[in-house]
């Protein structure tokens, strides 16, 4: 990382001073559990998106429209969407790879859906069976059908920094793939780390590059915390003026198709931290916890946020 940066980082007076509201897409009912090997049932995913429906988030992620045999846990997604309460002022958005998924996703009333391509030519093919040129095509169909339809696209992009197959990914494949999502009509683009390999020095690197290209507000950036190193990126990412960030209750999550990811940066975690340093996020930290806690005990698993790990001993 430059010396400016940990200059601006030291500084909270600095950080307060920049646009202080920070949305937070909840990736949990999808990212969170589409790497559970056990079938959770709908009525638990509907419990779990109603209760952070009920903290304050205003994206929530809640399942994708993809091949049941390359996601068992997603099969349920029509079922998931019609069995939503609504909450007017939220976004409940869904993954869409092909037309096939656009289509689901259109009957069951989706009104955001999110198409997810990567930097990584390995992990494209391994976790959409496309090369990043066929599925960007794939994907310019989507947006066409989509925006026919004004729904509104998200783009992802996997693997901007490192590749569970390749290893070290270069910001120029980041940006070639992140311009051309942009172009053919996502409103932002999520940087991934999915294998959550990032440092502050690393994230510096890409972003630095990247916004010379793109603006920070077309922006997200999306933390997995293999390596315990989200909020820290996630810090970096605001000093860079990235006001958009993906996270996971509890700690859920992680791609199937990127062996050794650990859970996304989790919401409980991230609230704290953002709250703590002056930011807003209109989220209820309180019953953010009591939702984490709900899916945790459920899947019979020790919480993944430090924060409500801290809060139970309170
Ligand atoms: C893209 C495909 C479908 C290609 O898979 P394919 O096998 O190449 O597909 P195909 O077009 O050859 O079709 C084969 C069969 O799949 C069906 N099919 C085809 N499309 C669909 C669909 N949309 N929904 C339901 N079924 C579908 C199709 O109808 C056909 O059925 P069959 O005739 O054999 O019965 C597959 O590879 C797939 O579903 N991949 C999804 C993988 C995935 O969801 N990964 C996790 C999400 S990405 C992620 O987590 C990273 C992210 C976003 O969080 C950011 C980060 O952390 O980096």
């Amino acid at each position: 990382m430059r010396h400016s940066t940990f200059k601006a980082l030291s500084s909270l007076s600095a950080v307060r001073n920049l646009a202080n509201f920070v949305q937070i897409v909840e990736v949990g009912p999808r990212d969170g559990l589409q790497n559970e090997k056990t079938i959770v049932p709908t009525s638990v995913k509907l419990k779990l998106i109603e209760m952070l429906s009920d903290c304050g988030l205003s994206k929530i992620e809640v399942t994708s429209f993809v091949s049941p045999k390359w996601i068992p846990q997603m099969s349920d997604q029509k079922e998931v969407m019609q069995g939503i309460t609504n909450k007017p002022g939220i976004s409940y958005s869904v993954l869409t790879p092909n037309l096939k998924g656009l289509e689901g996703a259109l009957a069951s009333g989706a009104n955001e859906v999110a198409i997810f391509a990567a930097a990584s030519e390995t992990f494209s093919e391994k976790n959409i069976n496309a090369t990043i040129d066929k599925s960007l095509d794939k994907f310019r169909d989507v947006c066409k059908h989509a925006s026919t339809n004004n729904i509104q696209i998200r783009g992802y992009v996997s693997c901007v920094l490192g590749c569970p197959y390749e290893g070290h990914i270069l910001p120029k494949a980041v940006i070639k793939v992140s311009e051309q999502l942009l172009s053919m009509g996502c409103y932002e683009v999520s940087l991934g780390d999915t294998i959550g390999i990032g440092t502050p020095g690393s994230v510096d690197t890409l972003l630095r590059e990247i916004t010379q290209f793109i603006p920070a507000d077309k922006l997200a950036m999306h933390c997995h915390d293999t390596y315990g190193q989200a909020l820290a990126n996630i810090m970096v990412a605001i000093m860079y003026g990235i006001r958009t960030l993906d996270s996971s209750v509890a700690g859920l999550g992680g791609c199937p198709y990127a062996k050794g990811a650990s859970g996304n940066v989790s919401t409980e975690d991230l609230v704290y931290m953002l709250h703590g340093s002056g930011y807003e996020t209109g989220v209820n930290l309180k019953k953010l916890i009591e939702a984490g806690n709900y899916i945790s005990e459920f899947l019979q698993r020790q919480n993944g946020s430090k924060v409500s790990k801290a809060n139970s001993k309170l």
